[in-house]
């Protein structure tokens, strides 16, 4: 049987929903976007379903033996279905608070549990997504960019660089989550990405260790101390902070940092891993410095980390929110946005942004649903399994 043409309308757009849930563990990150893969048309609703304290537990046990553990492992499957049922609830809750969205597509990233040269591993069953949500699921992002060559991250740079067409360059967009990550458009719209060092969650695991508390809440415990700026410069030293864009980092790259901060103080401790992040993100080797960055991701609900960053940085810095982006939401639309890049066979990833030797597309489809384009019915379709491009 023939593949059937895309479930495009006419307008050439579709409703995707992204969902992300990042390095953080905090929990899934759900939103809505119309977009035919190139601008966003409209931006619908978002919400956060945060995970219960034993999947993020699970979870972060995961992080630990991720590099000796197999597919089969039981400790595993329990977690990836654990994780897949919190995102058919965010699918669930997201539409009903947003009923006059008709969902054509779900982006599924997954959780990341390794992220190391030559390997990427999401987890998580997009086939029960699918049957679950009884929507087409897009999923696996990261492999056909690693299997290329390239680092199978940053995948969010071609999002940005959409949001950020109509601002002057050069400027940045800036993701400061679990891990954090920047975006460049150059002055002649040529775009340049990467991870940047870590974001907040060396701080969330000094913040647990310290308070019982999983992140440095506003930035209190930083707020009160001293940072030992040479220890800072000593972290800094790391290899990965001479390397020239595009590069890419495991959430686990620098928890030695923490052993090293150790000897602080709470607050000390906190304000040094504080400034480490800010002078890691400043000083990235970039070809140009960006005269604005704008900033989402969950750092920039950190105070102490805004002021270290706008003491840092060259251009100004803004929230995101400033653009009318929301900032908690933007990594979810960016797997909607790449769920329809993936349909409709467009590149999620450039040589500037992972490393890999050309553009190169990714994602797979899976469809498990009686419905198989949510409103949009095929006329003809009598499969419950469209077989697309990248059709599992
Ligand atoms: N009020 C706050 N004060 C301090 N930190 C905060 C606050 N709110 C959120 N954060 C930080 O933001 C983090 C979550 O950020 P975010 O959701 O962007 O991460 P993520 O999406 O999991 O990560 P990544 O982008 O690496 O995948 C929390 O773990 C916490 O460190
Ligand atoms: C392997 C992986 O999941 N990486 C994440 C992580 O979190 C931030 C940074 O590190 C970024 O590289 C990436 O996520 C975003 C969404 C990205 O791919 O752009």
């Amino acid at each position: 049987m023939p593949a059937p043409p895309p479930p495009f309308t006419p307008d050439g757009s579709l409703n995707a929903l992204g969902l992300m849930s990042g390095t953080s563990l905090d929990g899934v990150d759900a939103a809505l976007i119309r977009t035919d893969g190139l601008s966003v048309t409209a931006h619908g609703p978002s919400l956060t379903l945060p995970y219960p304290a034993h999947i993020r537990q699970n979870l972060r046990d995961l992080l630990d033996s991720a590099p000796t553990l197999t597919s089969d492992s039981a400790a595993l499957k329990e977690a990836e279905h654990a994780l897949t049922l919190v995102h058919v609830q965010a699918v669930q809750r997201l539409r009903a608070l947003a009923p006059d969205w008709a969902v054509d597509v779900v982006g599924f990233h997954g959780q990341t549990i390794l992220h190391q040269p030559g390997r990427t591993w999401q987890i998580g069953d997009a086939a029960c997504l699918s049957a679950q949500t009884d929507l087409p699921v897009v999923h696996d992002f990261r492999s056909a960019d690693v299997a290329a060559g390239g680092e199978g991250a940053p995948l969010v740079p071609l999002y940005h660089a959409a949001l950020l067409r109509n601002r002057p360059y050069p400027v940045a967009a800036l993701n400061i989550g679990g891990v954090a990550n920047l975006t460049l458009v150059t002055r002649d719209g040529h775009i340049l990405a990467c991870d940047t060092g870590p974001g907040n969650a060396l701080l969330d695991d000094w913040a647990y260790q310290h308070t019982g508390i999983p992140c440095d809440t506003n930035g209190q415990l930083a707020l009160q101390g001293t940072a030992d700026l040479a220890l800072v410069d000593r972290l800094l030293a790391h290899p990965f902070f001479h390397k020239p864009a595009p590069k890419s980092l495991d959430r686990m790259s620098f928890h030695s940092a923490l052993a090293q901060v150790g000897a602080l103080g709470a607050a000390d401790g906190a304000a040094t891993l504080t400034a480490f992040t800010a002078q890691s993100i400043a000083r990235t080797l970039l070809p140009e410095q960006p005269k604005e960055w704008f900033v989402c991701g969950g750092g920039r609900h950190n105070p102490a980390l805004m002021a270290a960053l706008a003491q840092a940085l060259p251009g100004t810095l803004h929230p995101a929110e400033q653009l009318g982006w929301n900032g908690d939401a933007l990594e979810a639309e960016c797997f909607g946005f790449l769920a329809v890049r993936s349909l409709a066979g467009l590149p999620l990833s450039l040589p500037t942004t992972t490393g890999v030797p050309s553009a190169q597309t990714g994602g797979r489809l899976t469809c498990m649903s009686i419905t198989p384009w949510g409103r949009r019915l095929w006329p003809d379709a009598h499969t419950t399994s469209p077989p697309p491009p990248h059709s599992d």
